[in-house]
């Protein structure tokens, strides 16, 4: 996978180089390239921004620059990306969305700041490739920057050979719909606390059984909004103790 990210604030996008974005990175499984807006911005004071029409508060953010910055990274990749907008208007980022995007080979990401990037860059960019606006949830962040730091991670650790352990990722939040089990590790007693006595039985389907169980009550008390739409319910559907 390919992502190349045009924004005000490059070093932003540090954190990318670190842990496993940085270790998949240096395994060939993902590309990250980072552009700066404010190279193709001409005038003196490198300007990306101006005052709105219709009038209002804030600044929004010029069409050439963005385009000029389109334009340049489009010639760096094979075939078509997708260019990802993040905003507060978009798609809410779901583990099924991360998925979709999982499957892209190239993805451009576009930070905007200020009051958002004129109407008219979406247009354009949708004439030459596919656009989607995608949001972290239902808030306001001041920028995408933080938006795609959490999307590039969500996606690049389900790139197969991403995650040391694939095993890892099949009980995850999300997953199948249902919100992971809880985990525990030594000692067996702490501050008078002690380990659920099955994870300790060796009893391989019993510990099973209680996990899945733990996911079913979890999720029923913290994000009900997901049971029914869960693929992990048991065949007679949600457990009727409570
Ligand atoms: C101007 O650029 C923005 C502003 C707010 C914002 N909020 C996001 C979110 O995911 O909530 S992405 C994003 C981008």
């Amino acid at each position: 996978m390919r992502c190349d990210i045009i924004s005000i604030f490059p070093e932003y996008l540090e954190p990318l180089k670190l842990s496993l974005p940085g270790q998949a990175q240096r395994k060939g499984l993902l590309d990250v390239a980072v552009h700066d807006l404010r190279d193709f911005s001409h005038d003196r004071h490198r300007t990306v921004d101006d005052t709105p029409y219709g009038g209002g508060a804030g600044m929004v953010m010029k069409p050439q620059p963005w385009w000029e910055a389109l334009e340049h990274v489009r010639t760096l990749g094979d075939g078509t990306p997708t260019l990802i907008v993040p905003g507060p208007g978009g798609e809410v980022l779901t583990q099924r969305l991360a998925r979709e995007l999982a499957d892209e080979d190239w993805l451009i990401f576009a930070c905007g700041r200020y009051e958002g990037i004129d109407e008219r860059v979406y247009e354009a960019a949708a004439d030459v490739m596919p656009v989607r606006v995608i949001s972290l949830g239902d808030y306001v962040l001041n920028g995408g920057e933080v938006a795609v730091l959490a999307m590039i991670e969500a996606a690049a650790r389900l790139l197969p050979g991403f995650m040391g352990n694939a095993e890892s990722l099949v009980e995850e939040s999300h997953e199948d719909g249902l919100l992971e089990y809880p985990v525990y590790t030594k000692p067996a007693t702490w501050q008078g606390r002690e380990v659920p006595p099955v994870l300790l039985s060796g009893d391989h389907g019993k510990v099973a059984a209680w996990r899945h169980q733990q996911r079913l009550e979890r999720t029923a008390a913290r994000r009900p909004d997901l049971l029914h739409a869960s693929s992990a319910l048991t065949p007679g559907g949600v457990d009727d103790r409570w």
